[in-house]
Protein backbone atom coordinates (compact mmCIF):
# COMPACT_ATOMS: atom_id res chain seq x y z
CA UNK A 1 0.00 0.00 0.00
CA UNK A 2 1.18 3.31 -0.86
CA UNK A 3 2.64 5.80 2.01
CA UNK A 4 2.02 8.60 2.88
CA UNK A 5 4.16 10.83 5.06
CA UNK A 6 2.50 13.13 7.27
CA UNK A 7 4.46 16.48 8.02
CA UNK A 8 3.15 17.84 11.13
CA UNK A 9 2.95 21.29 11.41
CA UNK A 10 0.39 22.23 15.18
CA UNK A 11 3.70 23.58 16.47
CA UNK A 12 4.04 25.85 13.48
CA UNK A 13 0.88 26.81 11.71
CA UNK A 14 -1.15 25.41 14.48
CA UNK A 15 0.40 28.10 16.61
CA UNK A 16 -0.44 30.55 14.38
CA UNK A 17 -4.33 30.23 16.01
CA UNK A 18 -4.89 33.50 16.95
CA UNK A 19 -4.29 33.47 21.18
CA UNK A 20 -2.32 30.45 21.14
CA UNK A 21 1.36 30.92 22.70
CA UNK A 22 3.05 27.66 23.43
CA UNK A 23 6.15 27.72 25.74
CA UNK A 24 9.37 25.74 25.21
CA UNK A 25 7.99 23.11 27.63
CA UNK A 26 4.75 22.93 26.57
CA UNK A 27 6.44 22.53 22.78
CA UNK A 28 8.19 19.82 24.45
CA UNK A 29 5.19 17.95 25.27
CA UNK A 30 3.52 18.35 22.21
CA UNK A 31 6.78 16.97 20.48
CA UNK A 32 6.91 13.84 22.05
CA UNK A 33 3.63 13.13 21.57
CA UNK A 34 3.48 13.42 18.37
CA UNK A 35 6.67 10.63 18.10
CA UNK A 36 4.33 8.19 20.06
CA UNK A 37 1.38 9.22 17.34
CA UNK A 38 4.27 8.53 15.02
CA UNK A 39 4.25 11.71 12.25
CA UNK A 40 7.22 11.53 9.89
CA UNK A 41 8.28 15.08 10.21
CA UNK A 42 7.46 17.98 12.72
CA UNK A 43 7.79 21.34 11.71
CA UNK A 44 8.50 23.01 15.49
CA UNK A 45 8.67 26.76 14.83
CA UNK A 46 9.15 29.87 13.15
CA UNK A 47 13.06 30.40 14.18
CA UNK A 48 13.39 33.82 13.23
CA UNK A 49 10.24 34.71 14.57
CA UNK A 50 11.45 35.42 18.28
CA UNK A 51 14.11 34.38 20.46
CA UNK A 52 11.99 32.27 21.91
CA UNK A 53 10.75 30.56 19.19
CA UNK A 54 14.12 29.87 18.49
CA UNK A 55 14.79 28.35 21.77
CA UNK A 56 12.15 26.26 22.07
CA UNK A 57 12.67 24.95 18.41
CA UNK A 58 16.09 23.70 19.46
CA UNK A 59 14.76 22.39 22.57
CA UNK A 60 12.23 20.33 20.69
CA UNK A 61 15.03 19.15 17.96
CA UNK A 62 17.40 17.87 20.66
CA UNK A 63 14.70 16.11 22.00
CA UNK A 64 13.02 14.30 19.62
CA UNK A 65 14.65 10.83 17.95
CA UNK A 66 12.50 9.52 15.39
CA UNK A 67 10.87 12.35 13.55
CA UNK A 68 12.69 14.86 11.23
CA UNK A 69 12.94 18.24 12.96
CA UNK A 70 11.55 21.36 10.65
CA UNK A 71 12.12 24.81 10.89
CA UNK A 72 10.10 27.71 8.86
CA UNK A 73 12.33 30.28 7.42
CA UNK A 74 10.92 33.25 4.84
CA UNK A 75 13.43 33.53 1.45
CA UNK A 76 16.20 35.60 3.54
CA UNK A 77 19.51 34.49 4.86
CA UNK A 78 18.82 35.99 8.08
CA UNK A 79 15.87 33.58 8.39
CA UNK A 80 18.17 30.72 6.98
CA UNK A 81 20.70 31.42 10.29
CA UNK A 82 17.85 31.06 12.60
CA UNK A 83 16.74 27.96 11.34
CA UNK A 84 20.73 26.56 11.48
CA UNK A 85 20.60 27.82 15.12
CA UNK A 86 17.41 26.22 15.86
CA UNK A 87 18.32 23.01 14.41
CA UNK A 88 21.39 22.40 16.09
CA UNK A 89 21.63 19.00 17.36
CA UNK A 90 18.24 17.60 15.70
CA UNK A 91 19.37 13.68 14.50
CA UNK A 92 17.43 14.53 11.39
CA UNK A 93 17.16 18.37 10.56
CA UNK A 94 15.08 20.02 7.55
CA UNK A 95 14.87 23.39 6.53
CA UNK A 96 11.68 24.43 5.45
CA UNK A 97 11.87 27.64 2.56
CA UNK A 98 8.96 29.38 1.39
CA UNK A 99 7.63 32.70 -0.86
CA UNK A 100 5.01 33.60 -2.08
CA UNK A 101 4.15 32.88 -6.14
CA UNK A 102 0.32 34.36 -6.81
CA UNK A 103 -0.15 37.08 -8.52
CA UNK A 104 -1.60 38.61 -5.56
CA UNK A 105 0.98 38.22 -3.67
CA UNK A 106 3.85 38.82 -5.75
CA UNK A 107 1.90 42.74 -6.89
CA UNK A 108 0.45 43.73 -2.89
CA UNK A 109 2.63 41.77 -0.81
CA UNK A 110 6.50 41.19 -2.32
CA UNK A 111 6.17 43.91 -5.01
CA UNK A 112 8.05 41.47 -7.09
CA UNK A 113 7.82 40.82 -10.37
CA UNK A 114 7.66 36.73 -11.32
CA UNK A 115 11.63 36.93 -12.25
CA UNK A 116 12.09 38.96 -9.04
CA UNK A 117 10.35 35.95 -7.24
CA UNK A 118 11.80 33.16 -9.29
CA UNK A 119 15.66 34.53 -8.27
CA UNK A 120 14.71 35.18 -4.65
CA UNK A 121 13.61 31.85 -4.18
CA UNK A 122 16.69 30.09 -5.76
CA UNK A 123 19.17 32.27 -4.35
CA UNK A 124 17.65 31.24 -0.56
CA UNK A 125 17.90 27.93 -2.01
CA UNK A 126 21.33 27.92 -3.03
CA UNK A 127 22.36 29.46 0.28
CA UNK A 128 20.01 26.90 2.31
CA UNK A 129 22.16 23.99 0.55
CA UNK A 130 25.12 25.35 1.59
CA UNK A 131 24.12 24.11 5.26
CA UNK A 132 21.14 21.56 4.91
CA UNK A 133 21.07 18.35 3.12
CA UNK A 134 17.18 18.29 3.34
CA UNK A 135 14.60 21.49 2.13
CA UNK A 136 11.35 21.51 1.45
CA UNK A 137 10.26 24.50 -0.59
CA UNK A 138 6.79 26.11 -0.39
CA UNK A 139 5.20 28.28 -2.86
CA UNK A 140 2.90 30.10 -0.60
CA UNK A 141 -0.53 30.61 -2.16
CA UNK A 142 0.28 28.10 -4.98
CA UNK A 143 -3.73 27.77 -5.26
CA UNK A 144 -3.88 31.42 -6.54
CA UNK A 145 -1.01 30.74 -8.93
CA UNK A 146 -0.65 30.74 -12.51
CA UNK A 147 -0.18 27.15 -13.59
CA UNK A 148 2.48 27.81 -15.83
CA UNK A 149 4.38 30.04 -13.14
CA UNK A 150 3.94 27.39 -10.49
CA UNK A 151 5.97 24.73 -13.08
CA UNK A 152 8.19 26.98 -13.29
CA UNK A 153 8.70 27.34 -9.67
CA UNK A 154 8.37 23.58 -9.57
CA UNK A 155 11.15 22.93 -11.81
CA UNK A 156 13.80 25.52 -10.02
CA UNK A 157 13.35 24.04 -6.99
CA UNK A 158 13.67 20.43 -8.46
CA UNK A 159 17.06 21.54 -10.13
CA UNK A 160 17.86 22.99 -7.18
CA UNK A 161 17.64 19.36 -5.20
CA UNK A 162 15.17 20.53 -2.81
CA UNK A 163 13.08 16.87 -1.56
CA UNK A 164 10.15 18.25 -0.77
CA UNK A 165 7.58 20.74 -3.17
CA UNK A 166 4.85 21.77 -1.31
CA UNK A 167 1.52 23.12 -3.03
CA UNK A 168 -0.49 25.35 -0.69
CA UNK A 169 -3.96 26.64 -0.69
CA UNK A 170 -3.02 29.51 1.54
CA UNK A 171 -6.34 30.65 1.84
CA UNK A 172 -8.54 27.68 1.64
CA UNK A 173 -9.82 28.96 -2.05
CA UNK A 174 -9.83 26.05 -4.05
CA UNK A 175 -12.13 22.60 -4.17
CA UNK A 176 -10.90 19.46 -4.32
CA UNK A 177 -11.20 18.72 -8.13
CA UNK A 178 -9.04 21.90 -9.16
CA UNK A 179 -6.85 21.18 -6.14
CA UNK A 180 -6.51 17.52 -7.37
CA UNK A 181 -5.67 18.94 -10.80
CA UNK A 182 -2.98 20.84 -10.06
CA UNK A 183 -0.90 17.56 -8.88
CA UNK A 184 -1.97 16.05 -12.08
CA UNK A 185 -0.52 18.84 -14.16
CA UNK A 186 2.98 19.13 -12.21
CA UNK A 187 3.07 15.16 -12.33
CA UNK A 188 2.77 15.64 -15.94
CA UNK A 189 4.72 18.51 -16.97
CA UNK A 190 7.41 19.30 -14.62
CA UNK A 191 10.49 17.15 -15.83
CA UNK A 192 12.44 14.77 -13.47
CA UNK A 193 9.06 15.38 -11.06
CA UNK A 194 9.76 11.64 -9.72
CA UNK A 195 13.13 13.38 -8.37
CA UNK A 196 10.68 15.19 -5.29
CA UNK A 197 8.27 14.25 -2.94
CA UNK A 198 5.32 16.63 -4.02
CA UNK A 199 2.82 17.37 -0.53
CA UNK A 200 -0.11 18.95 0.20
CA UNK A 201 -1.03 21.81 2.78
CA UNK A 202 -4.71 23.00 2.97
CA UNK A 203 -6.51 25.51 4.90
CA UNK A 204 -10.22 25.53 6.26
CA UNK A 205 -11.82 29.05 4.83
CA UNK A 206 -14.54 27.16 2.87
CA UNK A 207 -14.62 23.54 5.39
CA UNK A 208 -12.81 21.81 2.26
CA UNK A 209 -9.35 21.39 3.38
CA UNK A 210 -9.45 17.38 4.23
CA UNK A 211 -11.45 17.11 1.40
CA UNK A 212 -8.83 18.87 -0.89
CA UNK A 213 -5.98 17.20 1.15
CA UNK A 214 -7.98 14.11 -0.08
CA UNK A 215 -7.98 14.64 -3.62
CA UNK A 216 -4.16 15.52 -3.55
CA UNK A 217 -3.71 12.05 -2.71
CA UNK A 218 -5.47 10.60 -5.35
CA UNK A 219 -3.42 12.68 -7.61
CA UNK A 220 -0.12 12.01 -6.69
CA UNK A 221 0.47 13.62 -3.37
CA UNK A 222 3.55 12.10 -1.43
CA UNK A 223 3.12 13.98 1.97
CA UNK A 224 0.15 15.53 3.90
CA UNK A 225 0.73 19.15 6.10
CA UNK A 226 -1.48 19.48 8.62
CA UNK A 227 -2.35 19.30 12.38
CA UNK A 228 -4.02 17.94 15.32
CA UNK A 229 -8.10 18.80 15.84
CA UNK A 230 -7.27 21.38 12.73
CA UNK A 231 -6.08 24.01 14.77
CA UNK A 232 -3.93 26.80 12.74
CA UNK A 233 -4.40 30.53 11.21
CA UNK A 234 -7.72 31.13 10.22
CA UNK A 235 -10.04 28.61 10.11
CA UNK A 236 -7.05 26.31 10.77
CA UNK A 237 -5.65 23.73 8.69
CA UNK A 238 -5.91 20.03 7.42
CA UNK A 239 -6.88 17.88 10.48
CA UNK A 240 -4.14 14.96 10.19
CA UNK A 241 -6.61 12.62 12.50
CA UNK A 242 -9.32 12.96 9.77
CA UNK A 243 -7.13 12.24 6.46
CA UNK A 244 -5.31 9.25 8.45
CA UNK A 245 -8.50 7.94 9.79
CA UNK A 246 -10.34 8.39 6.09
CA UNK A 247 -7.46 6.63 4.49
CA UNK A 248 -7.50 3.59 7.42
CA UNK A 249 -11.50 3.99 6.61
CA UNK A 250 -11.57 3.89 3.19
CA UNK A 251 -8.47 1.93 2.60
CA UNK A 252 -10.23 0.59 -0.75
CA UNK A 253 -11.16 3.39 -1.91
CA UNK A 254 -7.92 5.46 -1.30
CA UNK A 255 -4.86 2.45 -1.50
CA UNK A 256 -2.94 4.62 0.72
CA UNK A 257 -1.91 4.77 4.38
CA UNK A 258 -0.24 6.94 6.98
CA UNK A 259 1.98 4.82 9.57
CA UNK A 260 0.27 6.48 12.35
CA UNK A 261 0.01 4.76 15.18
CA UNK A 262 -3.96 5.43 15.36
CA UNK A 263 -4.43 4.24 18.98
CA UNK A 264 -2.51 7.80 19.80
CA UNK A 265 -4.76 10.35 18.10
CA UNK A 266 -7.53 10.76 20.81
CA UNK A 267 -4.37 11.12 23.27
CA UNK A 268 -2.79 13.43 21.04
CA UNK A 269 -5.88 15.42 20.40
CA UNK A 270 -6.47 16.17 24.29
CA UNK A 271 -3.22 17.27 24.64
CA UNK A 272 -2.67 19.84 22.27
CA UNK A 273 -6.67 21.15 22.80
CA UNK A 274 -5.66 21.51 26.79
CA UNK A 275 -1.92 22.98 26.26
CA UNK A 276 -3.24 25.33 23.13
CA UNK A 277 -6.94 26.25 24.66
CA UNK A 278 -8.17 25.48 21.81
CA UNK A 279 -11.42 23.69 23.01
CA UNK A 280 -12.69 20.99 20.29
CA UNK A 281 -16.34 20.71 19.04
CA UNK A 282 -18.58 18.49 20.38
CA UNK A 283 -18.90 17.39 16.60
CA UNK A 284 -15.81 17.32 15.40
CA UNK A 285 -14.73 14.33 13.11
CA UNK A 286 -13.02 11.31 15.00
CA UNK A 287 -12.12 13.23 18.29
CA UNK A 288 -15.28 15.31 19.05
CA UNK A 289 -16.65 14.29 22.24
CA UNK A 290 -19.86 13.28 20.03
CA UNK A 291 -17.52 11.80 17.49
CA UNK A 292 -18.71 7.82 18.69
CA UNK A 293 -21.74 9.00 21.18
CA UNK A 294 -25.36 8.32 19.93
CA UNK A 295 -28.37 9.67 21.44
CA UNK A 296 -31.31 8.71 19.59
CA UNK A 297 -33.24 5.81 20.71
CA UNK A 298 -33.46 4.49 17.11
CA UNK A 299 -29.20 4.54 16.28
CA UNK A 300 -28.92 3.56 20.20
CA UNK A 301 -31.54 0.29 19.40
CA UNK A 302 -29.10 -0.38 16.15
CA UNK A 303 -25.93 -0.18 17.98
CA UNK A 304 -27.03 -2.34 20.53
CA UNK A 305 -27.83 -4.88 17.63
CA UNK A 306 -24.87 -4.18 15.98
CA UNK A 307 -22.64 -1.12 16.23
CA UNK A 308 -21.52 -1.16 12.45
CA UNK A 309 -25.60 0.39 11.89
CA UNK A 310 -24.29 3.32 12.90
CA UNK A 311 -20.48 3.34 13.39
CA UNK A 312 -17.91 3.52 10.27
CA UNK A 313 -15.03 3.42 12.63
CA UNK A 314 -14.18 2.11 16.06
CA UNK A 315 -13.71 4.21 19.09
CA UNK A 316 -10.82 1.81 20.09
CA UNK A 317 -9.23 2.57 16.60
CA UNK A 318 -8.52 5.92 17.66
CA UNK A 319 -8.10 5.00 21.36
CA UNK A 320 -11.45 5.75 23.09
CA UNK A 321 -12.38 2.94 25.44
CA UNK A 322 -15.33 2.66 23.90
CA UNK A 323 -18.96 4.12 22.07
CA UNK A 324 -21.45 6.12 24.50
CA UNK A 325 -24.87 6.05 24.46
CA UNK A 326 -25.97 9.03 26.14
CA UNK A 327 -29.18 9.26 27.48
CA UNK A 328 -31.62 11.99 26.40
CA UNK A 329 -34.98 12.59 25.34
CA UNK A 330 -34.36 11.11 22.07
CA UNK A 331 -33.89 7.62 23.55
CA UNK A 332 -35.34 4.61 23.86
CA UNK A 333 -36.28 1.52 25.98
CA UNK A 334 -33.81 -0.21 24.36
CA UNK A 335 -30.60 2.32 25.95
CA UNK A 336 -32.67 2.89 28.60
CA UNK A 337 -32.67 -0.69 29.83
CA UNK A 338 -29.33 -1.32 28.93
CA UNK A 339 -27.83 1.23 31.11
CA UNK A 340 -30.08 0.21 33.54
CA UNK A 341 -28.25 -3.25 33.57
CA UNK A 342 -25.31 -1.72 33.74
CA UNK A 343 -25.99 0.02 36.96
CA UNK A 344 -27.10 -3.24 38.31
CA UNK A 345 -30.61 -2.73 38.33
CA UNK A 346 -33.10 -5.44 37.90
CA UNK A 347 -36.18 -3.71 36.93
CA UNK A 348 -39.49 -5.98 35.98
CA UNK A 349 -41.66 -4.81 33.10
CA UNK A 350 -44.17 -2.34 35.03
CA UNK A 351 -41.21 -0.84 37.16
CA UNK A 352 -39.16 -0.30 34.32
CA UNK A 353 -42.22 1.35 32.85
CA UNK A 354 -42.44 3.49 35.26
CA UNK A 355 -38.89 4.51 35.57
CA UNK A 356 -38.84 5.14 31.36
CA UNK A 357 -41.85 7.52 31.41
CA UNK A 358 -40.05 9.57 34.84
CA UNK A 359 -37.00 8.94 32.84
CA UNK A 360 -38.60 10.89 29.74
CA UNK A 361 -40.40 13.53 31.78
CA UNK A 362 -37.24 14.53 33.10
CA UNK A 363 -35.02 14.39 29.65
CA UNK A 364 -37.71 17.12 28.67
CA UNK A 365 -36.33 19.29 31.12
CA UNK A 366 -32.72 18.37 30.84
CA UNK A 367 -30.31 18.22 27.82
CA UNK A 368 -28.48 15.57 29.44
CA UNK A 369 -29.62 12.68 31.84
CA UNK A 370 -26.70 11.55 34.12
CA UNK A 371 -26.03 8.44 35.83
CA UNK A 372 -26.91 10.02 39.34
CA UNK A 373 -29.97 11.29 37.85
CA UNK A 374 -31.40 7.73 36.83
CA UNK A 375 -30.18 6.05 40.20
CA UNK A 376 -32.51 8.78 42.01
CA UNK A 377 -35.70 8.21 39.83
CA UNK A 378 -35.29 4.75 39.74
CA UNK A 379 -34.40 4.69 43.56
CA UNK A 380 -37.34 6.72 44.28
CA UNK A 381 -39.67 4.24 42.21
CA UNK A 382 -38.48 1.44 43.28
CA UNK A 383 -39.78 2.37 47.04
CA UNK A 384 -43.75 0.99 46.57
CA UNK A 385 -45.75 3.44 48.67
CA UNK A 386 -49.66 3.45 48.07
CA UNK A 387 -50.46 7.18 47.38
CA UNK A 388 -53.28 8.63 48.91
CA UNK A 389 -52.17 11.66 47.80
CA UNK A 390 -50.59 12.83 44.60
CA UNK A 391 -49.36 16.75 43.60
CA UNK A 392 -50.89 17.51 40.73
CA UNK A 393 -49.73 21.21 39.95
CA UNK A 394 -48.16 23.83 42.38
CA UNK A 395 -47.97 27.64 41.76
CA UNK A 396 -45.74 29.69 43.86
CA UNK A 397 -45.40 33.55 44.04
CA UNK A 398 -43.07 35.28 45.60
CA UNK A 399 -41.57 38.73 45.65
CA UNK A 400 -38.73 40.13 47.79
CA UNK A 401 -41.14 42.93 49.65
CA UNK A 402 -44.41 40.76 49.28
CA UNK A 403 -45.76 37.64 51.25
CA UNK A 404 -44.71 34.32 49.96
CA UNK A 405 -48.26 32.42 48.58
CA UNK A 406 -48.48 28.97 47.06
CA UNK A 407 -51.45 26.90 45.88
CA UNK A 408 -51.70 23.26 45.18
CA UNK A 409 -53.76 21.29 43.91
CA UNK A 410 -53.88 17.50 45.23
CA UNK A 411 -55.82 14.34 44.49
CA UNK A 412 -56.16 12.49 46.70
CA UNK A 413 -57.26 8.17 46.63
CA UNK A 414 -57.40 9.52 42.58
CA UNK A 415 -60.34 10.92 42.74
CA UNK A 416 -60.99 13.98 44.97
CA UNK A 417 -59.33 17.37 43.91
CA UNK A 418 -57.90 19.36 46.75
CA UNK A 419 -56.92 22.83 46.22
CA UNK A 420 -55.89 25.08 48.60
CA UNK A 421 -53.58 28.82 48.82
CA UNK A 422 -51.42 29.53 51.87
CA UNK A 423 -49.00 31.99 52.83
CA UNK A 424 -45.54 31.28 54.50
CA UNK A 425 -42.46 32.97 56.18
CA UNK A 426 -40.76 31.68 52.38
CA UNK A 427 -42.14 29.67 49.45
CA UNK A 428 -41.67 26.47 51.44
CA UNK A 429 -43.20 27.38 53.90
CA UNK A 430 -46.17 28.33 52.03
CA UNK A 431 -46.16 25.18 49.93
CA UNK A 432 -46.08 23.17 53.16
CA UNK A 433 -49.12 25.39 54.43
CA UNK A 434 -50.92 24.77 51.61
CA UNK A 435 -50.40 21.43 51.65
CA UNK A 436 -51.74 20.45 55.41
CA UNK A 437 -54.83 22.51 54.15
CA UNK A 438 -55.61 20.65 51.43
CA UNK A 439 -55.05 17.31 53.51
CA UNK A 440 -56.31 18.11 56.71
CA UNK A 441 -53.08 16.49 58.20
CA UNK A 442 -51.62 17.91 61.15
CA UNK A 443 -48.11 17.10 61.00
CA UNK A 444 -44.70 18.70 62.39
CA UNK A 445 -41.40 19.15 59.95
CA UNK A 446 -38.93 17.52 62.12
CA UNK A 447 -36.04 17.57 59.14
CA UNK A 448 -35.34 19.12 56.03
CA UNK A 449 -32.18 19.12 53.38
CA UNK A 450 -31.35 19.48 49.93
CA UNK A 451 -28.74 18.38 47.82
CA UNK A 452 -27.99 18.26 44.08
CA UNK A 453 -27.70 14.55 42.66
CA UNK A 454 -26.44 15.61 39.39
CA UNK A 455 -24.18 18.76 38.02
CA UNK A 456 -25.45 21.97 36.09
CA UNK A 457 -27.09 24.55 36.30
CA UNK A 458 -29.96 22.19 35.37
CA UNK A 459 -28.77 19.94 37.98
CA UNK A 460 -31.88 17.96 39.81
CA UNK A 461 -32.47 18.82 43.16
CA UNK A 462 -33.24 16.03 45.67
CA UNK A 463 -35.37 17.08 49.11
CA UNK A 464 -35.48 15.05 52.33
CA UNK A 465 -37.83 16.03 54.51
CA UNK A 466 -38.82 14.01 58.31
CA UNK A 467 -42.55 14.65 59.22
CA UNK A 468 -43.58 13.52 62.64
CA UNK A 469 -47.40 13.21 64.12
CA UNK A 470 -47.94 11.84 67.67
CA UNK A 471 -45.50 9.71 68.14
CA UNK A 472 -45.18 8.36 64.28
CA UNK A 473 -42.24 9.70 62.35
CA UNK A 474 -42.00 9.31 58.35
CA UNK A 475 -39.16 10.32 55.49
CA UNK A 476 -39.99 11.34 52.47
CA UNK A 477 -37.76 11.99 49.23
CA UNK A 478 -39.03 14.47 46.20
CA UNK A 479 -36.83 14.80 42.94
CA UNK A 480 -37.35 17.61 40.29
CA UNK A 481 -35.20 19.97 38.34
CA UNK A 482 -36.95 22.73 40.61
CA UNK A 483 -36.13 23.00 44.36
CA UNK A 484 -39.52 24.16 45.06
CA UNK A 485 -41.52 21.26 43.09
CA UNK A 486 -38.68 18.61 44.51
CA UNK A 487 -39.90 19.99 48.41
CA UNK A 488 -43.65 20.06 47.59
CA UNK A 489 -43.18 16.25 46.14
CA UNK A 490 -40.65 15.23 49.15
CA UNK A 491 -43.85 16.91 51.61
CA UNK A 492 -46.53 14.52 49.96
CA UNK A 493 -44.35 11.71 49.69
CA UNK A 494 -43.61 12.02 53.77
CA UNK A 495 -47.51 12.28 53.99
CA UNK A 496 -48.03 9.07 52.20
CA UNK A 497 -45.88 7.54 54.42
CA UNK A 498 -46.50 8.76 57.25
CA UNK A 499 -50.69 7.44 56.55
CA UNK A 500 -49.10 4.11 55.81
CA UNK A 501 -47.08 3.17 59.09
CA UNK A 502 -50.39 5.25 60.84
CA UNK A 503 -52.86 2.05 59.61
CA UNK A 504 -49.72 0.01 60.82
CA UNK A 505 -49.06 1.49 64.15
CA UNK A 506 -53.27 1.24 64.53
CA UNK A 507 -53.71 -2.15 63.72
CA UNK A 508 -50.67 -2.88 66.22
CA UNK A 509 -52.80 -0.95 69.36
CA UNK A 510 -56.12 -2.98 68.55
CA UNK A 511 -54.36 -6.33 68.16
CA UNK A 512 -52.77 -5.24 71.95
CA UNK A 513 -56.00 -4.37 73.32
C1 LIG B 1 1.40 31.27 5.01
C2 LIG B 1 2.16 31.31 6.31
O1 LIG B 1 1.69 30.82 7.28
S1 LIG B 1 3.67 32.04 6.30
C3 LIG B 1 4.22 32.04 7.94
C4 LIG B 1 3.55 33.09 8.73
N1 LIG B 1 4.08 33.14 10.05
C5 LIG B 1 4.52 34.25 10.60
O2 LIG B 1 4.54 35.32 10.01
C6 LIG B 1 4.96 34.16 12.03
C7 LIG B 1 6.33 34.73 12.27
N2 LIG B 1 6.52 36.06 11.74
C8 LIG B 1 7.14 37.06 12.46
O3 LIG B 1 7.46 36.95 13.64
C9 LIG B 1 7.46 38.31 11.71
O4 LIG B 1 6.53 38.47 10.66
C10 LIG B 1 8.91 38.23 11.14
C11 LIG B 1 9.90 38.23 12.32
C12 LIG B 1 9.12 36.96 10.34
C13 LIG B 1 9.18 39.40 10.24
O5 LIG B 1 8.86 40.56 10.93
P1 LIG B 1 9.14 42.01 10.27
O6 LIG B 1 10.54 42.05 9.83
O7 LIG B 1 8.73 43.00 11.29
O8 LIG B 1 8.25 42.05 8.96
P2 LIG B 1 6.69 41.97 8.76
O9 LIG B 1 6.20 40.69 9.33
O10 LIG B 1 6.02 43.18 9.22
O11 LIG B 1 6.59 41.92 7.16
C14 LIG B 1 7.00 40.79 6.46
C15 LIG B 1 8.11 41.12 5.50
O12 LIG B 1 8.59 39.88 4.97
C16 LIG B 1 8.39 39.85 3.56
N3 LIG B 1 8.13 38.49 3.20
C17 LIG B 1 6.98 37.80 3.39
N4 LIG B 1 7.17 36.54 3.02
C18 LIG B 1 8.44 36.44 2.60
C19 LIG B 1 9.19 35.36 2.13
N5 LIG B 1 8.67 34.15 2.04
N6 LIG B 1 10.46 35.57 1.80
C20 LIG B 1 10.99 36.80 1.90
N7 LIG B 1 10.32 37.85 2.36
C21 LIG B 1 9.05 37.66 2.71
C22 LIG B 1 7.25 40.80 3.33
O13 LIG B 1 7.18 41.21 2.00
C23 LIG B 1 7.64 41.91 4.30
O14 LIG B 1 8.74 42.57 3.73
P3 LIG B 1 8.95 44.16 3.80
O15 LIG B 1 9.26 44.44 5.25
O16 LIG B 1 10.11 44.38 2.93
O17 LIG B 1 7.70 44.79 3.33
C1 LIG C 1 4.41 28.42 4.84
C2 LIG C 1 3.32 27.84 4.05
C3 LIG C 1 3.54 26.39 3.82
C4 LIG C 1 2.02 28.00 4.69
O1 LIG C 1 1.86 27.84 5.88
C5 LIG C 1 0.87 28.27 3.83
O2 LIG C 1 1.04 28.58 2.68
O3 LIG C 1 -0.27 28.19 4.34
Amino acid sequence: MRKIYVFDTTLRDGEQSPGVNLNTREKLEIAYQLEKLGIDRMEAGFPAASPGDLAAVNAVAKAVKNVTVIGLSRSREHDIDAVREALIGAQDPCIHIFLATSPIHRKHKLRMEKHQVLETAQSALRYAKKYFSKIEFSLEDAGRTELDFMVEMVSMAVNEGVKVVNIPDTVGYLNPSEYGAIFKHLKENVPDIEKVQLSAHCHNDLGMATANTLAAIQNGADQIEGTINGIGERAGNTAIEEIAMALETRQEFFGAKTSLNLSEISRTSRLVSKLTGMVVPGNKAIVGANAFAHESGIHQDGMLKEKTTYEIMTPETIGLKESKLVLGKHSGRHAFREKLQDMGYELDEQQLNQAFSRFKELADKKKEVSDDDIMALVEEKLIDTPEVYKLETIYVTYGNRSVPTAKVRIIKDQEQELEEEAEGNGSVDAIYNAVDKATGEEVTLSDYSIKSVSRGKDAQGEVHVVLTQNDVSAQGRGLSTDILEASARAYVDALNQLIEKRKTFSRRERASL
